[in-house]
């Protein structure tokens, strides 16, 4: 005999079950349950929830989609402004980068390299291990709240590992493959087509009808976490490692170079995988590890002084699905 409590017992189980396959399938890109599976167990959960409504709570999955449309986007002051990057298009201009900094630092200190993604910036803020609020970097000073359509992105958690109140950053993106496939579908249906996707990605994130946003294989790449020492993390690299741990979906070709020339040989090897990797990249970014780094030099009004943005020469190649590897 179902009761609303052996219901709610069930249900418990059920969402634990379901964000563990989430994360295994949209976070970490190894699927471990077929779809099927998938579904049955979101059914049975629908399902339960229907019956006895009370039992809902906010990090249920039936609750990434809302379904509702939007009459707009409220606007928001990020807490900190989202800085922009200063870029360069040669490795000479990043020697002078790395020199510069080496005038104000002393001794010697690690980069971190990450890729650097084509998408969209976003910013998520968690209070106790709970998505609250999502928002676009719109000019770094005021964003929009989109915390609704970002609620329907799985690479974004509902509910951390640990408690923690936290605001993260990180890029939001649209993978080649579904690029591809959402152009086709728009070309048969009469509709234009989005240039690249990354204005797919930010076409999708406008949307006011969440179902939409929902429907269109979005994922993120979180890379920036808001006053890291006060978590007693010490670098950018330790940074990513814990977001991770957190349950991020963290760009997994990061790597620490510790001379110029790793920093080169980085570039090199990922001006050659571009075309193989299932996003859009349009360079790397480069970033002094230690925080106390970073703090020292700190930032001008527009850029960190700590980061910088290379550029790789525009490709002029086609997005095609089949130099892609099948990820997402
Ligand atoms: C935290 C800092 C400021 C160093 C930072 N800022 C970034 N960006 C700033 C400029 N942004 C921007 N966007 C629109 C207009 C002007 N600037 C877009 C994000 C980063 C972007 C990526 C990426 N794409 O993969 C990344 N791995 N790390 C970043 N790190």
């Amino acid at each position: 005999m179902l009761t609303e409590l052996s219901a709610k017992k069930r249900a418990q189980e059920l969402r634990k079950q379901l964000s563990e396959w989430s994360h295994q399938y949209y976070v970490m890109d190894q699927p471990t349950v077929e779809d099927v599976v998938y579904d049955k167990a979101y059914q049975e959960l629908v399902g339960l929830e229907k019956k006895f409504p009370k039992i809902i709570v906010d990090d249920s999955p039936t609750q990434r989609v809302g379904g509702q449309v939007l009459s707009g986007f409220n606007k928001l002051n990020h807490v900190l402004p989202m800085l922009s990057l200063g870029d360069v298009f040669s490795k000479e201009e990043l020697t002078e980068f790395d020199q510069r900094l080496h005038k104000t630092i002393n001794d010697e200190f690690a980069y971190n390299c990450e890729l650097k993604i084509d998408g969209l910036a976003i910013s998520l803020v968690y209070e106790n291990g709970l998505f609250v609020q999502g928002s676009t970097r719109g000019n770094g000073v005021v964003g929009e709240d989109i915390t609704e359509n970002l609620k329907t992105i799985k690479a974004i958690p509902l509910r951390l590992t640990e408690p923690v109140s936290i605001e993260v950053r990180g890029e939001c993106y649209m993978p080649k493959r579904a690029f591809v496939e959402l152009n086709a579908k728009r070309e048969a249906e009469g509709k234009t087509v989005f240039a690249n996707p990354r204005n797919a990605a930010a076409g999708s994130l406008r949307q006011l009808d969440t179902a939409i946003t929902a429907r269109r294989h979005l994922s993120t790449f979180i890379y920036y976490l808001m006053n890291p020492e006060k978590l007693g993390i010490n670098k950018q690299s330790e940074a990513l490692r814990k977001m991770s741990e957190w349950g991020f979906r963290i760009n997994t070709e990061s790597r620490v170079a510790n001379t110029m020339a790793d920093v080169d040989a980085y570039i090199d090897e990922y001006q050659e995988k571009r075309i193989t990797l299932p996003y859009d990249i349009d360079g790397i970014v480069l970033k002094a590890d230690p925080f106390s780094v970073q703090r020292i030099v700190g930032n001008t009004v527009k850029v960190p002084r700590w980061a910088i943005a290379y550029k790789f020469p525009p490709d002029e190649q086609e997005t095609v699905v089949r130099q892609i590897e099948w990820t997402v």
